[in-house]
């Protein structure tokens, strides 16, 4: 009998939220009065494949424990970049006694905004493959390489100002998003690699290229956008705001 691989779901909530400036860790950020983080798992609590979370949070956390979610939660400790979050992650999913062939999901807690039917998807694609699935978006902008910002290609240094070097073609672009979902033990692989190399990578499917394995690609929607910028906050309230009224009965 062809039965379905156990699905673990894990958010990586675990950043600093640097880029988007504020007192406190972006994912602890209200809209429409929920944080990011219990967006987030009520993204994932709306699946038909999940049905618990861990989280992934900082060791000095303190809020994540004060709030409450949509799934039972488990919790273990990030590292200083992504992936070691990630990693510990998985880590504590073996600990679970998960089998190898199971999928392992991961969601950033920044993204609240995911379609739960896209998290269907990537799930029933992933089970489809060896190795994993992501959700991406192709590039729709013209995208530009800049030179170092004191140099244009023509002209002496000009301060901090940006230089176009060139266009970078587009075709064949995607934007990767999350959640990304892999095989349990092809993921520890990787991860293994990715520290015995020190090799900087932004997201799991990068590891896997390293190794050339195959990740497939599922078209997501736009609107799952990560908050990163301060801008993005703008964005995702209007988002979140027009998903509430198609869904009325969506529960943040
Ligand atoms: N060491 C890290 C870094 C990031 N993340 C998580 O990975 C997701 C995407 O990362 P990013 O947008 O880069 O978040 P931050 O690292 O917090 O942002 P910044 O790079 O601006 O500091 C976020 O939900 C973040 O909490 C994590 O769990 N552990
Ligand atoms: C995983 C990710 O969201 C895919 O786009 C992205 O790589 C996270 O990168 P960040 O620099 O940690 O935000």
């Amino acid at each position: 009998m062809n039965t379905k691989p156990s699905v673990h779901a894990m958010i990586v909530a675990a950043g600093r939220g640097s880029r988007f400036g504020a007192s406190i860790a972006k994912q602890y950020t209200r809209l429409q009065e929920q944080t990011l983080l219990q967006h987030s798992v009520a993204r994932l609590a709306a699946s038909t494949y999940i049905d618990k979370c861990l989280l992934v949070i900082a060791a000095n956390d303190t809020t994540a424990q004060t709030l409450s979610f949509k799934l039972p939660i488990s919790y273990a400790i990030g590292g200083a970049e992504r992936w070691q979050s990630v990693q510990a992650g998985v880590d504590a999913i073996v600990n679970t006694g998960a089998a190898g062939s199971d999928l392992v999901l991961i969601h950033d807690a920044a993204r609240p905004a995911v379609p739960t039917q896209d998290i269907e998807h990537v799930i029933e694609a992933a089970m489809l493959e060896r190795y994993g699935a992501i959700l991406a978006v192709p590039v729709a902008d013209t995208l530009k390489r800049s030179v170092s910002p004191n140099q244009s290609p023509s002209t002496p240094a000009l301060g901090s100002a940006r230089y176009i070097a060139h266009t970078v073609d587009r075709e064949g672009m995607w934007q990767a998003q999350t959640p990304q979902v892999y095989r349990l033990e092809q993921l520890q692989q990787v991860l293994a690699h990715v520290a015995r190399h020190e090799l900087a990578i932004t997201d799991e499917a990068s590891a896997f290229e390293h190794l050339n394995l195959p990740i497939r690609l599922v078209a997501g929607s736009r609107q799952n956008i990560k908050l990163t910028y301060p801008d993005d906050a703008v964005l995702l309230q209007a988002i979140l705001t027009a998903q509430k009224k198609s869904r009325p009965q969506l529960k943040p």
